[in-house]
């Protein structure tokens, strides 16, 4: 450990301060899903446009349905439990049927005293009217209507309206800059009046593996060889964070073949997520390459296991991030520095993940001075660690929800409690 590793805020700092949002680009919005919002949304019109109603039934004069108004009180017959009752409610109100509203086809005919027109959900109130009976509680026969009183209630202007503009009134902001646009939010901005947005370019990521021991995917390794998992593991990483990948594959360690491909990778892309070869050994010949392709060094260490030489620098328009080829180091590397990166690319105003304050159900071991990103599951509630935390051990990630942060030092017993950043919610994928 030299005094050139940087604290992990330190590191992610600078990494920040390397990416800015991607500009807008125009897209339809089915398309936009995930996206973020780089302009205000504002309502084209007021939603509902008009006094519409919220129920399939009659849309009445509510003046026509109170005692002493002028309704037709034809059968004053309200229950009273079977006691004499000197000054009896009425029970029906009788009204005369005119036309109909059906959603899609409002009616211009007036509702006037005494009269009543057939309405749907959804479909406009129609002039006259300024409350609406549910059809449960009427009684129609031909062109005559009853209105069940002690069923319908009290009907006061407004029942079972929705008022014109009550959701949104026209010209108001629906959405602002910087939201990441679901489901919700493009149905919102359909209604509204938009067919497509203004949303931040995703992030182009490139992927490389680096390491003469690799093979690809699906070829049984020979003597001292591995399968070349990490490059399956970023590409997927930064999908999930929103990138758009290119995977490079494998190159070897030599030093001429490895510039081109470093060169090659960064040519369009935004950032380059590196694996392998960033150690100090012989054949570890990331570092050399990116400087002698004139990269800029952003740093070299940070105080963290896995993942202790991790660099970053910038090449051309590219950011690239050197992470070392041990699986755990890489997958964590990707989640502290790569991932906030990618999210502040697209636009996101949180980059990085949720941190949660969890309880240890079993021993935590530190990493003396460097912050240990211990990988643990959530079980009721509580973080377990997983049983390996070899950085080399591909089943120190398997099921992983969490990655405990535990701070510089000799470690956290069970059941004392530390910061952790949350990678899934259980259940909920
Ligand atoms: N003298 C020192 N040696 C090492 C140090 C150090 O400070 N001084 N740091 C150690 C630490 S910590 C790590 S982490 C590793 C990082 O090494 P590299 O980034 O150079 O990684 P490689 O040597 O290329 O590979 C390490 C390990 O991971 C396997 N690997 C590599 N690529 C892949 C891949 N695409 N898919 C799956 N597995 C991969 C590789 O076979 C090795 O087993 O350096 C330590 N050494
Ligand atoms: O830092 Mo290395 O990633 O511990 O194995």
């Amino acid at each position: 450990m030299t005094a050139d590793d940087l604290e992990l805020a330190d590191a992610l700092a600078r990494v920040l301060s390397a990416c800015a949002p991607l500009p807008g680009e125009r897209r339809a919005l089915p398309t936009a899903r995930g996206r973020v919002l780089a302009e205000a949304l504002h309502a084209r019109w007021a939603m509902p446009g008009a006094d519409v109603s919220t129920m399939d039934g009659w849309a009445v004069r509510a003046a026509d349905l109170s005692p002493g108004t002028g309704g037709d009180m034809s059968s004053g017959t309200a229950s009273t439990g079977g006691r004499p009752d000197l000054y009896p409610e009425p029970a029906e109100v009788e009204l005369a049927v005119v036309g109909e509203s059906a959603a899609g086809h409002p009616s211009a005919a007036v509702v006037g005293p005494g009269q009543a027109m057939r309405i749907s959900t959804g479909a406009v109130l129609p002039p006259g009217a300024d409350a609406v009976v549910a059809q449960e509680d009427v009684r129609r026969q031909g062109e005559r209507l009853w209105i069940d009183l002690t069923r319908a209630g009290a009907v006061r202007p407004g029942h079972f309206v929705r008022r014109a503009g009550s959701d949104l009134a026209a010209g108001v902001e629906i959405l602002s800059p910087g939201t990441a646009l679901r489901p919700g939010d493009l149905a919102l901005a359909a209604g509204a009046g938009h067919a497509d947005v203004l949303v931040h370019r995703p992030p182009r990521v490139a992927v490389l593996c680096t390491g003469d021991e690799l093979v690809d995917i699906g070829c049984p390794p020979g003597h001292g060889q591995v399968v070349s998992s990490n490059g399956l593991m970023l590409a997927l990483q930064a999908e999930a964070a929103g990138a758009e990948v290119r995977d490079l594959g494998r190159v070897g360690d030599e030093p001429e073949a490895l510039r081109r491909a470093l060169a090659d990778a960064a040519a369009g892309a935004d950032v380059v997520l590196v694996s392998g070869g960033i150690s100090v050994g012989d054949h570890d010949l990331v570092w050399p390459a990116l400087l002698a392709l004139g990269a800029e060094p952003l740093f070299r260490r940070v105080r963290l296991r896995p993942g202790r030489p991790l660099a970053f620098a910038r090449l051309g328009d590219a950011r690239v991030f050197a992470l070392p080829g041990n699986p755990a180091s890489t997958y964590v590397g990707f989640e502290l520095f790569a991932r906030p990166a990618l999210r502040r690319l697209a636009g996101h105003a949180q980059v990085e993940r949720p941190r949660r304050r969890v309880v240890l159900a079993a021993p935590a071991e530190g990493a003396g001075r460097r912050t240990h990103c211990v990988r643990a599951r959530l079980v009721d509630g509580r973080a377990e660690p997983l049983p390996s935390q070899v950085s080399g051990a591909l089943t120190s990630l398997r099921g992983c929800d969490l990655l405990i942060l535990v701070p510089p030092g000799p470690g956290l017993p069970a059941g004392a409690e530390a910061d952790a950043l949350v990678l899934t919610d259980p259940g909920s994928e």
